[in-house]
């Protein structure tokens, strides 16, 4: 599958480099405004081919997306330290205003990938500007919020992140909901999993689990500036399960009729992404303190993203 990634700063390219790597796309195409960016990005891309795949790394203009089964969106501004994701949320809608129109114009039939922040907002916006159908638009929501819980749970417990089953809800951002009463490792609850291991899972864990997580993006720009890679192997883990028609389960944001209550709003829950992007919703078993989290959560998206105009 060919795929384009608008947007070639430090998510973008790291999403080229992890899909690049595991040979996920027969082609990926980087358009940025920055054009010799795009150009350096792709060049350096290509260079790392060799030792892994045989995907072939352009940079390109919006034409060269024909043909395109998923469009990656990572261009705009991200956070400054101490700066939330709902700040952007004014100068990316107007860079999203720039960019669907030409994307969909040369990828009429491509899947869009939203990465940029304020990731749900952004994929309502994104839904709305193309009007594609919400299957159609999956921003990676809290992918990787929930790839951080299961590395914490894993780390605590001493047994792989790939055995801990674990989901995080809701926004990716400071109202994301950390789903402990369904987490599971191996085929126990974590709270089964840690007696029998004689972990100790006190609530004093489970808040330093649940900070990591929630502050996780702030900790890492205060220290190098931004976060990538982990957001890069998200990228590539959700263009793998629409390029092979996988059906996996991902924790995604698209605009959904209802949660908790709340009508049209974009947030995460675990979804079925196939060929034909997200093919299902599973609405997870939540304990009440989940259910009011999240409805909070799917409240503040909505408010936020109605005192918008675009
Ligand atoms: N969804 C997630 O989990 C994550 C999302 N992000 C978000 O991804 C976005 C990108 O972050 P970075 O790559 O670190 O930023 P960056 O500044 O390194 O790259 C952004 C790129 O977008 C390009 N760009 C801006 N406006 C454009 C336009 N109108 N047309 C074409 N290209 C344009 C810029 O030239 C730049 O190369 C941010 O909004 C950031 O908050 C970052 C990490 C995780
Ligand atoms: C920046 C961002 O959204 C993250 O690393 O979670």
């Amino acid at each position: 599958m060919k795929i384009g990634i608008v947007g070639a700063g430090m998510v973008g390219s790291a999403a080229g480099y992890a899909i690049a790597l595991k040979g996920t796309a027969s082609k990926i195409v980087f358009v940025d405004y920055n054009t010799a960016l795009a150009r350096a990005q792709a060049e350096d891309i290509a260079h790392a081919v060799p030792f892994a795949s045989s995907s072939v790394v352009m940079a390109g203009d919006y034409g060269d997306l024909k043909g395109a089964g998923v469009v990656i969106l990572a261009a705009g501004v991200g956070q400054k330290p101490g700066e939330s994701r709902l700040e952007l949320l004014t100068r990316n809608a107007e860079v999203f205003r720039q960019i669907i129109g030409k994307v969909l114009d040369a990828a009429p039939d491509a899947i869009l990938l939203v990465a940029t922040n304020p990731v749900d907002i952004m994929t309502q916006i994104a839904t709305r500007l193309s009007g594609l159908p919400p299957e159609r638009v999956i921003g990676s929501g809290t992918i990787l919020d929930t790839a951080r819980f299961r590395h914490l749970i894993g780390e605590h417990l001493g047994v792989s992140p790939r055995s801990v089953h674990a989901y995080v809800l809701g926004e990716h951002g400071d109202s994301e909901v950390l789903c402990w009463s369904s987490a599971r490792a191996g085929t126990l609850s974590v709270k089964d999993f840690a007696a029998q291991m004689r972990v100790p899972l006190t609530e004093g864990v489970k808040a330093r689990i649940d900070d990591g997580v929630r502050n996780a993006a702030y900790t890492i720009i205060n220290g190098k500036g931004a976060t990538w890679y982990g957001i890069g192997a998200g990228l590539e883990r959700l263009v793998r399960a629409i390029a092979r028609d996988e059906q996996t389960v991902l924790s995604v944001s698209i605009v959904t009729p209802k949660v908790e209550g709340v009508s049209d709003v974009a947030l995460s829950i675990p979804r079925i992404v196939g060929g034909q992007g997200v093919v299902s919703d599973l609405f997870p078993e939540l304990d009440d303190g989940e259910h009011e989290a999240l409805g909070a959560s799917a409240r503040l998206l909505k408010t936020t993203l109605d005192a918008l105009e675009y």
